[in-house]
């Protein structure tokens, strides 16, 4: 099993060599090598055609009644890192800002556990390509990558937090991250001079109407009980400042705690784009793409073990934590699979996609020691496919 040193060891190559959604060659490459110093007797793995980043490992249990899968998100982020470490990213514009590193670390030294001391049930791990953008679990999962002995009953996965301390799990029943759906619009009309509007259709003036209106959806259209946020990131529209725009393309994300609140939130965007379409006389084209980033929603029997034992079990600190509006692909997964998602606290750091992010690397033992001693729990609770 690997050491603690061993663990922040890996821990820091990985920080080293971030890789973006897809791409995530040299990742899966050292992934794969380190998976392979540990003893293989009861270790099978699997490819995932058409995701060659993808590792899919088995591990036999002894007397199995269940399949249990873990997945651990391997891709980082387009941002340049700012952290002054000495083991800070080698590859420029590119950083481990969401913590992922720390993920596919807790996730190897759960796997080096169970290949020293073979579990009772089949365990099944997952290190998956692209959480922060293109939907890697959902791809995965479309080319079948769970079928036969690899499918699992459940599947569990984590996220690290900078608000909670180091070590802390947090979860809670129900919902724990939000839906998200990316929205992209277009509104088009016609360039001219600045001197003449009355002979152009001006989209900077269109496209200013249409974000105000649409920041009323929050407040004024859906229920104030309910949560949901609708952020435009993104604004381009004109070259010059005494040429009329005729173009405005407007990028943003929206984020709902129920897919029926994502597609309330769609609806309303669409009617707007419409009404402005009409009221500017111009052409308003809105995209909407979720793809694979579902609300979170904890599987409430299965949730409700983990909180338990995660409370009760002395070795541990767990919190229960309200729902967050950052978003995970993880929700495709369990939207298919059981399963339950989980926060490993990080202690106090800038925020997660910061360029200072500076996850606390006591948290990765103290992860691992409360994984394996839920698993190991579950296991042998003998309450087999009651989730
Ligand atoms: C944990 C985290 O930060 N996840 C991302 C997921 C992004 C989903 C999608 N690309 C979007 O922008 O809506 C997040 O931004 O919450």
């Amino acid at each position: 099993m690997l050491s603690n040193d061993d663990l922040i060891h890996i821990r820091r190559r990985l920080h080293q060599i971030p890789e973006l959604a897809l791409k995530e060659e040299e990742t899966h490459d050292f992934l794969l090598e380190t998976i392979q110093t540990f003893p293989q007797t009861n270790l099978s793995y699997r490819e995932i055609e058409g995701l060659p980043t993808a590792i899919l490992v088995r591990v036999a249990g002894s007397n199995p009644e269940r399949t249990i899968g873990y997945r651990a998100d391997i891709d980082a982020l387009p941002v340049e890192e700012d952290t002054g470490l000495d083991f800070a990213s080698e590859n420029e514009g590119q950083m481990h800002a969401c913590g992922h590193d720390i993920h596919m670390t807790v996730a190897l030294g759960t796997l080096s556990y169970y290949a020293d001391n073979q579990p009772k049930d089949n365990l099944i791990f997952f290190f998956q390509p692209a959480e922060e953008s293109e939907g890697g679990g959902k791809i995965a999962y479309e080319k079948n990558a769970f079928s036969g002995e690899w499918r699992p009953d459940e599947f569990y996965a984590l996220h690290d937090t900078p608000t909670l301390p180091a070590g802390t799990i947090g979860c809670r029943m129900g919902t724990l991250f939000a839906g998200t759906s990316e929205v992209v619009a277009t509104l088009t009309g016609k360039g001219g001079h600045a001197a003449y509007p009355h002979q152009a259709n001006d989209m900077v003036v269109a496209v200013a109407q249409f974000i105000n209106q649409v920041q009323t959806i929050i407040s004024r259209s859906i229920d104030p009980i309910e949560s949901g946020v609708i952020t435009f990131g993104k604004l381009r529209a004109g070259e010059i400042n005494n040429v009329i725009a005729g173009k405005a393309v407007l990028e943003g994300t929206m984020r709902g705690l129920t897919q029926t609140m994502l597609e309330d939130l769609t609806q309303r965007v669409r009617d707007i784009g419409e009404g402005i379409a009409r009221s500017y006389n111009c052409q308003v084209d809105v995209d909407f793409k979720q793809d694979a980033y579902y609300p979170v929603e904890n599987t409430p029997a299965l949730t409700a073990k983990f909180i338990d034992f995660m409370e009760n079990d002395a070795s541990i600190d767990f919190e229960t934590t309200p729902p967050a509006m950052t978003g995970e692909d993880f929700g495709y997964l369990i939207h298919q699979i059981p399963g339950t998602m989980f926060w490993l606290g990080v202690g106090e750091t800038s925020s997660l996609h910061s360029a200072t992010f500076k996850p606390d690397e006591a948290a990765i033992e103290k992860g691992i020691h409360a994984i394996t001693s839920y698993l190991n729990w579950r296991m042998t609770t003998g309450e087999a496919q009651d989730v």
